[in-house]
């Protein structure tokens, strides 16, 4: 007899928390066994299906994660950043593969994810989709082929209801851009300009956010120096590519060893 893993999805109201619903519902090899939103949500105790407008799934949304995670094998995780502390923690105690999606979480939050690291697989990436994860590893290599007379600028573009920037994605970018130049990204960001700044310091990493309408995400980055540029550009126009990898990353993850991982990992990258 094979064994489907049941997944809770957490945030489960959410732009990516439906799609995740949906892409768990679209596959034969998951089912859905929980659905989480916060508390005093509207549509905690209302079955996931019909909250989304649907038929029943036999899955009532809680505010009592333990609760969705006991009969789960993963949790799949695109909330904020609080949330996804306490989360990992309970992911661990059910020893069920925790996928993180969420972005802007501080480097003491990344950090408070070790001890429940320790029990149970965790995979975390700013960006679930293949090819950003592809575009990472072009962008170290560039990076690496080419010296500081060229400039590194990432430009990004997301929804007006984004919440956090650089975008988890833009920051992952950031830190391949860095790996291959061979520097620490920490000590050479701008992360936002304004005023008078001064002219542009030779081997920064320039970051630059946009939110406008309903942008599902769109990255550039750009290696310019006098005379020409490179441009490595990835346009995500549907979040279904978000929520088939954290699918893939929750699959993956059953029977692995506790740890890290991120969607590199997962894609053998
Ligand atoms: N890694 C990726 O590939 C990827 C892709 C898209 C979005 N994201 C990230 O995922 C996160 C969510 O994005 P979104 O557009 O779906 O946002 P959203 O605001 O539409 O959804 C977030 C959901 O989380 C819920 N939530 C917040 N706190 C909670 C708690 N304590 N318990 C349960 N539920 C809680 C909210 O009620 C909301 O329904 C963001 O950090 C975003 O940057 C990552
Ligand atoms: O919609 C969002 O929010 C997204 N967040 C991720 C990021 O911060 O890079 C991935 C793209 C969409």
């Amino acid at each position: 007899m094979t064994h489907t893993p049941g997944i809770a999805v957490t945030g489960a109201s959410g732009r990516m928390g439906q799609m995740l619903i949906r892409s768990i519902l679209d596959s034969d090899q998951a089912q859905l066994v929980g659905a989480v939103e916060r508390k005093g949500h509207a549509w905690i105790g209302q079955d996931v299906g019909t909250a989304m407008g649907g038929k029943a799934l036999g899955v009532t949304v809680t505010d009592e994660p333990l609760e969705a995670f006991a009969t789960a094998q993963a949790i799949i995780d695109f909330t904020a950043p609080e949330a996804t502390l306490e989360f990992a923690t309970l992911a661990a105690q059910a020893r069920a593969v925790h996928v993180i999606g969420t972005t802007g979480m501080s480097e003491a939050q990344i950090a408070a994810l070790k001890p429940a690291a320790r029990h149970a697989v965790i995979v975390r990436a700013g960006n679930m989709s293949l090819g950003v994860n592809l575009l990472t590893q072009l962008t170290k290599r560039v990076a690496a082929a080419l010296d500081d007379e060229f400039d590194i600028e990432i430009v990004e573009s997301h929804h007006r209801h984004k919440v956090d920037a650089p975008s988890g994605t833009a920051l992952m970018l950031g830190e391949a851009a860095a790996e291959g130049r061979g520097v620490r990204l920490e000590e050479v960001a701008d992360r936002g300009r304004d005023g008078i700044t001064g002219a542009r310091q030779r081997g920064h990493i320039g970051f630059a956010a946009l939110r406008a309408g309903d942008i599902v995400g769109e990255h550039d980055v750009l290696f310019a120096a006098p005379g020409e540029r490179i441009v490595l550009r990835h346009v995500a126009t549907d979040r279904a590519v978000f929520a088939r990898g954290a699918l893939r990353a929750a699959l993956w993850g059953q029977g692995k060893p506790p740890g890290e991982y991120d969607m590199l990992d997962v894609l053998g990258l």
